[in-house]
């Protein structure tokens, strides 16, 4: 598995990796206080579905492990802990798997059998529970994102429209889906690695995906940093690619993430990726969306009903980057900020876009491949029995 970490935790201590800086500069910021996690996730210094769940949790985590709670009782903690949970919640809106995470650390923090306990005990028992759930979540990504990998892989294979004569395939990746979206490995991404390190890659395309470049920042980085046969295109240059490289180059798949899938198979993900789908369908290429069941939300039953996060302008009309001196080379010691716009010029700025699940072939899970019934509808009732009988069966 790839040595790359985004989350880097210890009890009691988590860094994270500013992923503003990278190419350039590896740089792990200390995460100490819900306030920090909140600042790190809405500034985009960690970003990713997953990793934002994850730091999210880890750093309450880390408040509650340092005594930030100043409750006495095992009731007035669990309040603490929701108001810090429903907090952090707000960093940002359309990735489910934050909801998901707290839901979940919410009834864990229930669960714990205080009645027999003195108050200071009942108190411990309740932050220890949290604390090992939050490191639970943490833990689990990787083994979700690997299982992911092989599912994935293996439908793709099965799938393909088209191999080289070795019987390998390219897929084109959007935004940044790998192991600094997540605890490690990835999904999209995870996949892509997983047919990589199984011989069976020939070749991965990843988007720029502006405006702010995960896919030239992370995932590029990500790819060379694996030494996996990959080019860089432009958001534009799908269309380019896929009319004129499908067959020369190989091209089965467009795999993506994902911020939300909803209970019809609708899919929230970074803005863009709508318009690969389109495109997909139009050449005949598989529409594959990879995500944990922490990604699925089956509360919200069509993709209309997602809230889309809006950011700032400067997101497009700037950017960041390292300067490139005379003799060619990136002088990583100087970072400018450039505006590449009218600073006057209006600007919409939705950070997601959402995929209708009619142009999607398959949603790939740790729990197996979910393919649409002959309905033409994607249940995921199988998957997730559990938490389908909480939410629709209630
Ligand atoms: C495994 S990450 C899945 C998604 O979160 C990813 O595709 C994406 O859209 C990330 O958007 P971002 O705005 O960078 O957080």
């Amino acid at each position: 598995m790839s040595g790359l970490q985004a989350i880097r935790y210890t009890r009691g201590k988590l860094e994270v990796l500013d992923q503003l800086r990278l190419p350039h500069e590896h740089h792990y910021d200390d995460v100490a206080t819900s306030e920090e996690a909140f600042d790190c996730i809405k500034a985009m210094r960690v970003r990713g579905a997953p990793a934002i769940a994850i730091v999210a949790a880890l750093a309450h985590g880390v408040e509650l492990h340092k005594g930030a709670c100043k409750a006495s009782t095992a009731t007035e903690t669990i309040s603490y802990i929701d108001s810090r949970l429903d907090y952090l919640k707000e960093s940002r809106p359309t990735a489910v798997d934050l909801t998901n995470a707290i839901t979940h650390l919410k009834s864990v923090v229930r669960a714990v059998e205080t009645s027999t306990l003195e108050q200071a005990a009942a108190k411990s028992a309740v932050i220890d529970a949290y604390i090992a759930a939050a490191e639970e979540i943490f833990r689990k990504d990787t083994e979700t994102n690997l299982r992911i990998g092989e599912h994935g892989s293996k439908w793709l294979l099965d799938n393909a429209p088209v191999k080289s004569p070795e019987g390998k395939i390219s897929v084109l990746t959007h935004c940044n889906t790998g192991s600094l979206a997540t605890s490690g490995h990835g999904t999209a991404l995870g996949i892509i690695r997983s047919l990589h390190s199984a011989g069976n890659l020939y070749h991965a395309f990843c988007t720029e995906t502006r405006p702010y470049n995960q896919g030239s920042r992370l995932t590029a980085f990500e790819l060379v940093y694996e030494c996996m046969p990959a080019t860089l295109i432009t958001d534009s240059m799908a269309g380019a690619l896929f009319a004129t490289k499908k067959a020369e180059r190989y091209i089965s798949a467009v795999i993506v993430g994902a911020d939300r899938v909803v209970r019809n198979g609708d899919t929230a993900n970074k803005v863009g990726t709508y318009a690969l789908a389109v495109l997909a369908r139009y050449h005949g290429i598989k529409f594959i969306v990879a995500a944990p069941t922490t990604s699925i939300d089956l509360q919200t039953t069509t993709g209309a009903d997602i809230k889309i996060e809006e950011r700032k302008p400067e997101e497009l009309t700037q950017i960041s980057g390292a300067v490139v001196g005379s003799n060619g080379k990136v002088d990583i010691s100087r970072v400018a900020r450039v505006a590449t716009a009218h600073q006057e010029i209006g600007v919409w700025n939705p950070a997601f876009d959402v995929t209708p699940a009619e142009l999607i072939d398959a949603v790939v899970t740790e729990k197996g491949v979910v393919v649409k019934s002959e309905n033409g509808a994607f249940d995921f009732r199988d998957i997730m029995p559990e938490r389908w009988a909480a939410v629709i069966e209630k």
